[in-house]
């Protein structure tokens, strides 16, 4: 293995896996730390999967440290660790505080940090992140149910985050090329910073950038400033394998869980759910008893395999500030997780193999409850959501949909690309 990958989420981890795969890297993403004995297939890089975002501070540590371990032990040569593109975390962690264990493990004197994803309108300028043309803190992430983003200054970010004070390789910097980043890198070094977020407005930004890290022991980012890393180990002579991005074809019903309540799923929701059987979760009545996992799956296992069917908990932000007035935020977070989850494994149960699920935190639990150990990176739906196959059982067609990626017909084009469509 060349490259170990620790991806705080499970959508995170598809995303990067994907590019990597399009990068020319044999890819595995693998659910959770494997088991010490477990031997990746010939690959060329792994991402372990987390779900480690939203976790307490030291419990993420805790995991990413034994992914490292895992990591180091599989040969791994350079670590990176994937985080969100809008930098989803609070004034807690867990990005600085991971980083910072991970680095120390390595003995690294230093990292970078580079959520921009151009393609999906995530960049950097002077260390402030924008979706699109708004600043992080006025995209809509500033409502995000679990991590709301309401400063676009990472340098002010993550130094709320770190022991250890952060700089900035600006865009003067960048803009000049993999060289002129290692000098400013050095001179950061110099004055003591160990952290640097890195500008980056564009690919050939990104490429200049991983070309710079070569040397890092850890890289941390996006799954952008991956676009990089390939080349660094194709020009040593260690990279050299074909990749195919073809799966099996797993015949099934198709359903779409949607627990994302991001701006992008609010609207695909609703355009799949006026053509499609849809059904909506009601978080008060699931804390009351009146809906539960039972009375979802009695409508649902009906209306399998006709056509592909919605459940959906994504809510604009004032009907989720409502609900996490009356449950608590993490309360009514995890029951409406536990229920996708719970879902889920009746679905599958009941026949189900071709699933989309939309939202980091919704899939972290959905995989989870259905013991999937490892996928299989497969074409991309839309840029950073590709279709995965499970490797052993169940077998399942899966995407794995970031809360803000893909177009708004995204879950009726990711059934038109699978043969037999969602039927
Ligand atoms: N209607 C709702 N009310 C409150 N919380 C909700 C609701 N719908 C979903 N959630 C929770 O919001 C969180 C969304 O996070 P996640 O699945 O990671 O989506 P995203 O990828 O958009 O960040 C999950 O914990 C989910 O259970
Ligand atoms: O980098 C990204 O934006 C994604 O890969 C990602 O991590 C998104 O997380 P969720 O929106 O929570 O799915």
């Amino acid at each position: 293995m060349l490259l170990g990958c620790i991806a705080d989420d499970v959508t995170g981890a598809s995303d990067l896996a994907s590019t990597l795969v399009r990068e020319g890297m044999r890819t595995v993403q693998v659910l959770g730390v494997p088991a010490s004995d477990w031997t990746p297939p010939d690959v060329d890089a792994v991402v372990v999967a987390l779900k480690s975002r939203t976790a307490p501070v030291a419990e993420a540590v805790r995991q990413s440290l034994e992914a490292l371990e895992w990591l180091r032990g599989a040969g791994a040569r350079q670590i990176f660790f994937k985080y969100c593109s809008t930098f989803d975390s609070t004034d807690a962690g867990n990005i600085g505080p991971v980083a910072e264990a991970l680095l120390e493990a390595l003995g690294g004197e230093q990292t970078i940090y580079c959520p921009a994803f151009p393609t999906n309108g995530r960049s950097i300028y002077q260390g402030h992140l924008f979706v699109g043309d708004r600043l992080l803190s006025e995209s809509g992430m500033e409502n995000h149910p679990l991590t709301p983003m309401t400063d676009a200054d990472l340098v002010r970010v993550l130094g709320r985050q770190t022991r250890h004070p952060v700089g900035l390789v600006p865009y003067a910097s960048v803009s000049g090329g993999a060289e002129a980043i290692r000098t400013a890198l050095d001179e950061l070094r110099a004055e003591g910073k160990r952290h640097a977020i890195v500008d980056a407005l564009d690919d050939a930004h990104l490429r200049a950038i991983g070309k710079a890290v070569a040397d890092l022991s850890l890289v941390t980012g996006g799954s952008g400033v991956a676009l990089g890393l390939p080349e660094n180990f194709r020009r040593s002579g260690l990279l050299q394998a074909e990749v195919s991005d073809a799966l099996p074809e797993i015949a099934g019903a198709a359903a779409v869980l949607s627990g994302s309540c991001s701006r992008a799923t609010n609207a695909q929701v609703a355009h799949f759910a006026a053509k499609r059987p849809a059904l909506r979760l009601d978080p008060l009545a699931l804390a009351r008893g009146a809906q539960s996992v039972e009375t979802i799956l009695d409508w649902a296992r009906p209306k399998m395999g006709a056509e592909p069917i919605l459940i959906y908990a994504t809510a604009e932000p004032d009907a989720v500030a409502a609900v996490q007035s009356e449950l608590g935020r993490e309360a009514a977070g995890t029951l409406v997780e536990e229920t996708l989850a719970g879902v889920a494994k009746g679905l599958v149960a009941a026949g189900l193999r071709r699933l989309v699920v939309a939202g980091g935190e919704t899939s972290g639990a959905v995989v989870a409850a259905l013991g999937i150990a490892a996928l299989r990176i497969g074409p991309e739906i839309d840029p950073g959501v590709p279709w995965t196959a499970t490797l052993g059982e169940p077998p399942l067609l899966l995407a794995l949909k970031s809360g803000n990626f893909g177009t708004v017909d995204f879950f009726e084009k990711a059934f038109r690309q699978l043969p037999g469509g969602g039927a």
